[in-house]
């Protein structure tokens, strides 16, 4: 049984609880002047998070139908859409009524629909429409959240989908649908991660855990730094190699296939870490800390780049989101600055300083110094 609150701040906070758990209390605020915006801000919350998955599937239905793409020819009428979608023109209008409500298009007149602000940005973002179909994965394993969270679920289509997350390397096709997806979303961080590094100094960059070489693809665009590695998993790696050279990028680029948890090779004066020590529960990614700042030269730098917890304004996105994908994925959690600075620091780093990204919602930067000659 719970404890009776003990503190006079508890037993306030108590009070205030059954208030606003009380249906008559609710009607009441409902129809008051001063606290009517308020009931209905809270209501309107409230509804979002019991139907956010049918929101999630009204988009997944425009993004399968490529709704978006159809409407960048201009706004279209009904009939015309519902030709194209192969819908009746009832289920046309139905999707896309849903889909005005959502921002994602809008109405024109009353038969003929554009596209609107989310909707058009989704059409520049084909990385977010990889991960909407990646969803259905994550929902079926989301179906019993709390067997999932007392570890009673059976296997996860997510730990399939990663096999790293169980400490396996994975081979030619295990690897290729991550690696795709990976490479797909990369496209939406590495140039908000790059706005805020001066690699201007850097002689050798090593990109571990680098997949299909997406990031250092946007470096050597940016950069003329002299050497550019990449440390993934063997499969992984192979993959990058032949996709870099079929870019005409095999000489700029250097793939290395090995296993981080066994170390890193040594020497580059730059790592960067991106969407990687989340995926690692504390030990490995300390180990994995520990073994950057062996491998980095004397005054190297590394760089961590990856959605964190608690970030202002995006709070569901670190610890709803991923801490919920990574419990599926079956390793990791998302982590607040303070812890990651914290381990930086274990790991051997001195100054750690975070530049502001433009996104912070879909990646945060860290840039940790190891002592030594200042690059
Ligand atoms: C003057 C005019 C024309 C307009 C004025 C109005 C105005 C300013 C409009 C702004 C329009 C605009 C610029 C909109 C931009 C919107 C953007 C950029 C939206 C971006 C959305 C990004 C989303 C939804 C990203 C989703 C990412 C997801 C779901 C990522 C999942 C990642 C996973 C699962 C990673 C897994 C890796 C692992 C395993 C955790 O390591
Ligand atoms: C979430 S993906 C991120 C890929 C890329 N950095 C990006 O942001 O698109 C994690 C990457 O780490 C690699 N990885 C996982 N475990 C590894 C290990 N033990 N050694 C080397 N690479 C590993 C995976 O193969 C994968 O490419």
């Amino acid at each position: 049984m719970a404890r009776p609150p003990t503190t006079l701040g508890d037993r306030c906070l108590a009070w205030r609880n059954r208030l606003v758990a009380s249906p008559r209390f609710q009607r009441w605020a409902a129809g008051f002047p001063l606290t009517r915006r308020i009931a209905r801000r809270n209501t309107r919350a409230l509804f979002d998070l019991c139907a956010g998955f049918v929101y999630a599937q009204v988009l997944t239905a425009c993004i399968r139908l490529d709704l978006f793409g159809i409407l960048t020819e201009g706004p279209l009428s009904v009939a015309a859409l519902a030709l194209r979608l192969d819908l009746s023109p009832d289920a046309a209008r139905r999707l896309l009524r849903g889909a005005e409500s959502l921002g994602l298009v809008r109405a024109v007149s009353d038969d003929r629909f554009a596209l609107a602000d989310l909707g058009a940005a989704l059409v520049g973002n084909p990385g977010v429409a990889a991960m909407i179909e990646h969803h259905a994965l994550l929902y079926a394993d989301l179906a019993d959240p709390v067997a999932l969270l007392r570890g009673q679920a059976p296997p996860t289509r997510l730990s399939g989908y990663w096999p790293y997350a169980h400490g396996g390397a994975g081979d030619a096709q295990s690897v290729a649908p991550y690696s795709g997806l990976m490479g797909a979303s990369q496209a939406m961080i590495a140039e908000d991660v790059l706005d805020v590094c001066d690699l201007s100094r850097v002689e050798h960059l090593m990109d571990v855990g680098g997949g299909e070489g997406a990031f250092l693809q946007a470096c050597a665009r940016r950069h003329a730094t002299k050497r550019l590695t990449l440390f993934d998993l063997p499969a992984v790696a192979d993959r990058a190699q032949r996709r870099l050279a079929r870019l005409g990028l095999g000489e700029r680029i250097t793939c290395c296939g090995g296993d981080f948890h066994g170390g890193l090779p040594i020497g580059a004066d730059a790592i960067s870490l991106v969407r990687i020590v989340h995926d690692h529960d504390d030990a490995p990614a300390q180990a994995l800390l520990a073994a950057a700042h062996a491998a980095l030269a004397p005054g190297g730098v590394l760089i961590l780049a990856e959605p964190m917890a608690g970030t202002p304004g995006a709070e569901p996105v670190g610890d709803a989101y991923f801490g919920f994908y990574l419990l599926a994925m079956g390793s990791g959690r998302p982590r607040r600055v303070e812890e990651l600075r914290a381990m930086l620091r274990e790991a051997g780093f001195t100054a750690v300083r975070e530049p502001k990204t433009r996104r912070p919602l879909l990646t945060r930067v860290l840039i940790a110094q190891k002592s030594g000659a200042d690059l």
